[in-house]
């Protein structure tokens, strides 16, 4: 029979700093496993994992206590200079890789100007209930809980909006019961006005992400983004290029209507990282406009938004991410 030390090893090799407690009697171990920040099926799977390695070195039973610290979910902002490059549909294919890993992540759509997530996470028409003065999100594609601005209002009222009513508003879906999500992507208004600031001074993000299309126009845009979250102290995890590169459906050629690698290039020269690029394909488009989030499919377009998903979920695990 393996001692305790042996044991200690085996189960950090499965659970790493996770497992704490351990205990041995007579061949029975017992311990306890923080499942924090883990979605349901990986806490399952983690738990799985390491009762069957005990089982395997050879204890007579194994009891695993799982525990979570209470958690106030940490926002990661997704934000562009202006409109229609694409921030919607990056939003919710980022929270969806980053479900798919495992992670235990939620999506709010703070886009007052044209909230599309109802329709992109496949619940239109979908009303969030409440309990007492909270909002209960509704579980959208991937099972990512989200609200939705679009949830609030009727389409087109909050045009009208001022900052703090938007800052107001924004507190309705962030301080929702948010169960155990530990990050919550925002997709924020495009722009960088008065909204967008009250948004921000209300509710935090730990960081924020920025996307452009490749052209100049659209980078120098994405450049003033960069500016207002700085001077926010916002940090920025990186730029992610959109619409990069168009693969012909007909002759297979792949030109860039937009030119190519200019964001990648834009972030260099600002010292900021690059996450990645998606391309322009209107596969993105059709699957986005069905409620079928190509995040949770397999293959080329899947495999870059996880790769994004994998850098933004690397950042948060930093210690710069670590609430203060
Ligand atoms: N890589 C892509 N390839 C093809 N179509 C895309 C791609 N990315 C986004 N789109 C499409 O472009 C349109 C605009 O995208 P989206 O709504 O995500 O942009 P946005 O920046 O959030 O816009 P808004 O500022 O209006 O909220 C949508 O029809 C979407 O399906």
């Amino acid at each position: 029979m393996p001692n305790i030390e042996d044991f200690s090893h085996i189960i950090s090799a499965v659970a790493g700093a996770r497992a704490s407690g351990l205990k041995i009697a007579d061949g029975a171990v017992s311990l306890m496993l923080d499942v924090s920040g883990l979605n349901a099926d990986a806490r399952t799977q983690m738990e799985a994992d390491v009762r069957s390695a005990v089982e395997r070195a050879g204890a007579t039973s194994v009891r695993i206590m799982l525990t979570a610290e209470r958690i106030t979910p940490r926002l990661i902002a997704v934000a562009s200079g202006k409109g229609g490059v694409g921030k919607s549909t990056l939003s919710t294919n980022l929270a969806i890789a980053m479900a798919r890993a495992g992670r235990s992540v939620g999506l709010v759509d703070a886009d007052i100007y044209g909230p599309s997530q109802p329709r992109l996470m496949g619940v239109e028409g979908v009303k969030p209930e409440a309990e007492g003065k909270n909002m209960i999100p509704v579980m959208g594609a991937g099972g990512v809980p989200f609200l939705s601005m679009g949830q609030l209002v009727n389409p087109g009222q909050a045009i009208a909006w001022r900052g703090p009513m938007a800052g107001n508003a924004l507190s309705q879906l962030v301080d929702a019961k948010w169960g155990d999500v530990r990050d919550i992507v925002v997709d924020m208004p495009p722009g960088t006005g008065d909204i967008q600031l009250s948004m921000i001074q209300k509710h935090k993000p730990v960081g924020a992400v920025i996307i452009s299309t490749p052209q100049d126009l659209a980078l120098i845009d994405a450049t003033r983004a960069i500016s207002f979250f700085d001077t926010a102290k916002v940090p920025i995890i990186g730029l992610v290029e959109n619409m990069a590169g168009y693969l012909c459906p007909h002759c297979g050629e792949m030109s860039d209507p937009f030119g190519s690698g200019g964001a990648e290039a834009a972030a260099k020269e600002l010292g900021i990282p690059f996450l990645g690029r998606i391309p322009l394909d209107i596969k993105i488009r059709m699957a986005s406009d069905a409620g079928n989030p190509p995040a949770l499919d397999e293959g080329p377009i899947s495999d870059a938004y996880a790769a994004i998903a994998r850098q933004v979920s690397a950042w948060m695990d930093a210690p710069q991410a670590a609430p203060a």
